[in-house]
């Protein structure tokens, strides 16, 4: 038994009565504080437990792999409704590129954090941000990350019911904003932007046929889930939509989105830096959602000049501009790769003005399912086009006859007619004005203005040097008007003005091919 004047149990007791006073006079202390300052964060702070013990958390990063983290997203969703009403003082706020003051959206500056109630327990948002923007090269490689932290008691609350009710109330928000959404890439990241072109079915003048044709081809692909599993298919199609300026591609596609009510990732080859980076972006795609890539010939020219000078990657020896080397028929082999093993019930849609300079391997049968033509503007279209901006349905109208029989001597847009169209709301006077437009275009008088011509000028969308970002390179247009793929457009559209190349009024379709391969 150890006897009682022992030095070393003397020291021990000293140590546990010095550790029980402290212990005493923290909890006195933060009695007091409490007593003193009810309600105050220092009252608060002292009177809880050891960190260690109080808090849980969970650490929540924007990519799950290569894949973007699906919490993670809806955090970000969740936490912008947060801050409306939280007395956060430091926030960002954006504006999809376009769109109005009503769409202004708030997120997190990484560093800050709000809080969330909910069952009565308090739960806190932190984001904080990891890497970030490279000097010179303009990349923001900058990945953020949410931790969540809350109550060790309230972790099954958090886990069980709190978490999943973000999801589900992201889920449903997102379901009420309907409409589909549009992606742009950007420093190797999809950035939601404004929808240009709200065209519907509707609303978008075509042949009849054709309309019919690829509707019933994308509600086939749509009820074919089974098919695509019992074969061992990507649940994917392709299409190709080609015409001149004008004639509605683009509008198609907004169609198609809002049909399927499928995203559009509107891909901008010459802002790709690499293929890694295009394997990123195509892997980040929802399911239900489409590929697009517009003006595919001038695409693969704007890609072909970066190779030319060495690739984006800063690398300039032979083998890296082989190994940067984006063909289309590349690009939808990658595609069909990366598709085969995630996500489904995705669409390719690649457009052109220039159907004849595509490379031969994707004209080639069953590459792209479905090849459909928008052809310049014929009666039939005409008329849904002047009910549908005018409700002017009678075909009894007094111009109607000389329209139809000036649609079949000339080619026009239906872009250059809908703008005519919308110039009054005085229906006979927009008649009128497509009347003049056409007389004009039979006798040789090309007015000024007019979609095409516009186009034109402006030149097509890679028409830009592809080194500048995205932002400058618009602005590299107007100052000066650099030509990849414009010269040869503007030939090619004073010889369709001249001979009429186009095929006018109808459109066609091609297609309801085995899948790209
Ligand atoms: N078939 C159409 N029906 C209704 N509106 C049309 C049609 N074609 C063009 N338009 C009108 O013209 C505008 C331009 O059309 P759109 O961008 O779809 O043409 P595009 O063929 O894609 O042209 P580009 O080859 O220049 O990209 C649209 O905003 C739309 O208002």
């Amino acid at each position: 038994m150890a006897s009682s004047n022992n030095p070393a149990l003397e020291r021990y007791k000293n140590a546990i009565t010095a550790v029980a006073s402290v212990a005493g006079a923290a909890m006195l202390l933060r009695r007091l504080v409490a007593g003193v300052l009810p309600g105050t964060a220092l009252g608060a702070l002292l009177l809880l437990p050891p960190a260690s013990i109080r808090r849980h958390s969970v650490v929540i990063e924007e990519f799950d792999g290569a894949f973007y983290n699906r919490v993670f997203l809806a955090a970000k969703a969740y936490v912008s409704i947060l801050l409306a009403a939280a007395p956060v003082p430091l926030m960002k706020a954006s504006v999809p590129r376009g769109a109005g003051a009503e769409q202004i959206t708030l997120a997190m500056h990484p560093g800050t954090a709000v809080v969330d109630v909910f069952d009565e327990a308090e739960v806190t948002w932190r984001l904080s941000s990891h890497g970030g923007r490279r000097r010179g090269a303009g990349a923001d490689d900058a990945r953020e990350v949410f931790k969540l932290s809350f109550d060790g008691q309230h972790k099954d609350m958090v886990l069980g019911a709190y978490l999943p009710a973000v999801m589900a109330r992201v889920a449903a928000m997102s379901q009420e904003q309907s409409q589909a959404r549009l992606y742009s890439n950007e420093w190797g990241k999809w950035r939601p932007v404004r929808l240009r072109n709200a065209a519907t079915f509707a609303t978008l003048a075509m042949d009849d046929a054709l309309r019919k044709a690829v509707v019933e081809d994308l509600d086939r692909f749509l009820g074919r889930k089974e098919y695509y599993e019992r074969t061992g298919r990507a649940w994917k199609r392709g299409y190709l939509i080609h015409g001149p300026p004008g004639t509605g591609k683009s509008s198609l596609v907004a169609a198609i989105s809002d049909h399927l009510r499928f995203d559009v990732y509107d891909l901008d080859l010459g802002g790709v830096r690499s293929n890694t980076e295009l394997r990123k972006l195509l892997i980040r795609m929802k399911s239900r959602s489409i590929l697009l890539l517009e003006d595919v010939d001038c695409a693969m020219v704007a890609a072909r000049r970066r190779e030319a000078h060495g690739g984006h990657d800063g690398s300039r020896s032979s083998t890296s501009s082989k190994h940067q080397k984006v063909t289309l028929s590349g690009l939808l082999n990658m595609v069909d790769g990366l598709w085969s093993s995630s996500g489904h019930e995705r669409i390719v849609i690649f457009t052109t003005n220039h159907v004849d300079r595509l490379d031969q391997a994707l004209l080639r049968p069953g590459r792209m399912d479905m090849h459909v033509h928008m052809g310049y503007l014929g009666f039939g279209a005409f008329r849904e086009l002047a009910a549908s901006y005018h409700g002017v349905v009678d075909d009894d109208h007094p111009l109607f006859p000389e329209i139809e029989a000036l649609l079949r001597e000339v080619e026009v847009a239906p872009a250059d007619v809908a703008e005519k169209l919308l110039v009054t709301d005085d229906a006979n006077a927009a008649v009128e004005m497509v009347a003049k437009l056409l007389r004009g275009r039979k006798a040789g008088i090309e007015e000024d203005g007019g979609y095409v011509r516009q186009k034109l000028q402006a030149g097509p969308r890679y028409a830009q040097p592809a080194t500048l970002p995205r932002a400058s390179r618009r602005s590299a247009v107007v100052a000066t008007r650099p030509a990849v793929c414009s010269e040869e457009m503007a030939m090619d559209i004073s010889r369709r003005q001249q001979r009429g190349s186009g095929r006018r009024g109808q459109g066609g379709v091609l297609g309801g091919g085995r899948g790209w391969r």
